[in-house]
């Protein structure tokens, strides 16, 4: 599996608010962007999902050009979690996870995928609210839902808008080990996180943006007090913590 973004350009109307982005994703990877708020991370995660089309550059997923690919296709390789969604219709957690597979059923699910659905929601430990309708959840069971139907569609690439922002410490765990688990296995995942001490300790590297533009890409180093300074305009002490780096913001820069 390899994705290669290559200088795209995205605006709404008239506005420009992405410019020039690239990186590149392999098997295995976790990559976080990271940025303040409207720096354009949810809208570059939907240039790679294709809700939104880059207005210049490439998207080249294993060789071929995304823009090619079927929205059949599409589900098979990427699998989407919003940071939010509403539904209007009544729908259980068990369908709304179910509803992932359907890239691969033609008119009814078969044995195979009531055991990837069984797995992932066992896996989640949804097992309690299966037959609940998913407007009857908390915010984080239902980011627990979305997840779990992006998994049922055994993607190569998990695209995540803010999986965490409504879970609580353990689930926020639980999750990322999850998604860790997942790209273990080969997959890769790109997400957008605003807790920059879970990126640090769970991501394999970077883009930080920074209104619409890579201020900087990279691994750990890219956390620097420096860096983050001048991106999101606080004082940022970075301390160590067992390895791994923890991001304290201090105060507003004037
Ligand atoms: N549908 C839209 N129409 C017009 N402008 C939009 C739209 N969605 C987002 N924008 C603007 O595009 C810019 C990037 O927004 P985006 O949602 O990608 O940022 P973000 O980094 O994900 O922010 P946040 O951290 O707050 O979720 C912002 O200036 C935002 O106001």
């Amino acid at each position: 599996m390899e994705l290669k973004v290559d200088s795209i350009d995205f605006s709404y109307d008239e506005t420009l608010v992405l410019e020039d982005v690239s990186f590149e994703l392999k098997a295995g990877e976790i990559l976080s962007i990271i940025g303040p708020n409207g720096s354009g991370k949810s809208t570059l995660i939907k240039c790679i999902n294709r809700i939104l089309d880059p207005k210049k550059g490439s998207l080249i997923f294993n060789g071929r050009d995304l823009l090619n690919l079927t929205r059949e296709d599409l589900a098979r390789h990427l699998g989407y979690v919003p940071q939010n969604e509403s539904r209007n219709f009544p729908v259980t957690v068990f369908d709304a996870i179910m509803m992932g597979r359907k890239p691969y059923i033609s008119w009814k699910p078969r044995e195979k995928d009531m055991e990837i659905v069984s797995e992932i929601i066992e896996k989640l430990q949804l097992e309690d609210l299966c037959l609940r309708d998913v407007k009857r959840l908390s915010g984080g069971q239902r980011q627990k839902v979305l997840f779990g139907r992006a998994l049922a569609q055994e993607p190569d690439i998990l695209l995540l808008d803010e999986p965490t922002s409504d879970l609580d410490l353990r689930h926020q765990l639980e999750v990322l080990e999850l998604i860790r688990q997942e790209t273990s296995r080969g997959i890769a995942a790109i997400t957008a996180i605003h807790d920059l001490s879970l990126a640090s300790r769970y991501s394999d590297k970077f883009i930080m943006l920074s209104e619409g533009r890579v201020y900087a890409a990279g691994g750990r180093e890219i956390l620097s007090s420096e860096n983050l300074q001048e991106v999101y305009g606080v004082e940022v002490a970075v301390l160590e913590h067992r390895g791994e780096k923890i991001i304290v913001p201090e105060s507003p820069i004037a």
